[in-house]
């Protein structure tokens, strides 16, 4: 529950997923637009998940969890991605440095799973 979650990292991105039909990158969730994701980590059983709400509704535009071996692509400077067994995922940064702390954040994970 919440109280085993800590957040280790908050930035502002536009979550997206790739549309492999159209091969375009589309909004995750109900409508464009800035969120806030999070990178958690539960501490009791060292497992890390990336959750994404808009900054709007607070939709939950990304629920995923952070698995050992995950190639982390900084494709751009604001612009990361990384793929699971059903979906490509693509944050968007608002800035670089939300960007950089993001990642920091993802790496450091990477380490330590
Ligand atoms: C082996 C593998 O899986 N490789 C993946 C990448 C990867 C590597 C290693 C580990 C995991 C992953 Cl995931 C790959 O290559 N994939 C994953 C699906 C798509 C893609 C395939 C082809 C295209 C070609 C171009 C590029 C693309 O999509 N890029 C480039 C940056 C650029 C930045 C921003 C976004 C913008 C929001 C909208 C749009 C715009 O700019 O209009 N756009 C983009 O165009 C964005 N591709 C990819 O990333």
């Amino acid at each position: 529950d919440q109280a085993f979650e800590q957040s280790i990292i908050g930035a502002r991105a536009s979550v997206m997923v790739y549309d492999d039909n159209q091969k375009k990158w589309v909004p995750s969730g109900s409508s464009s637009g800035l969120s806030k994701v999070q990178i958690y980590h539960h501490q009791q059983n060292n497992t890390f998940r990336v959750v994404g709400r808009k900054l709007q509704d607070h939709e939950v535009v990304i629920n995923c969890s952070i698995l050992k071996g995950l190639k982390y692509n900084q494709a751009t400077a604001t612009f990361h991605q990384w793929r699971d067994a059903k979906y490509v995922y693509g944050l968007n940064f608002s800035s670089q440095s939300d960007a950089e702390n993001f990642a920091r954040a993802m790496m450091h994970a990477l380490e330590v799973l």
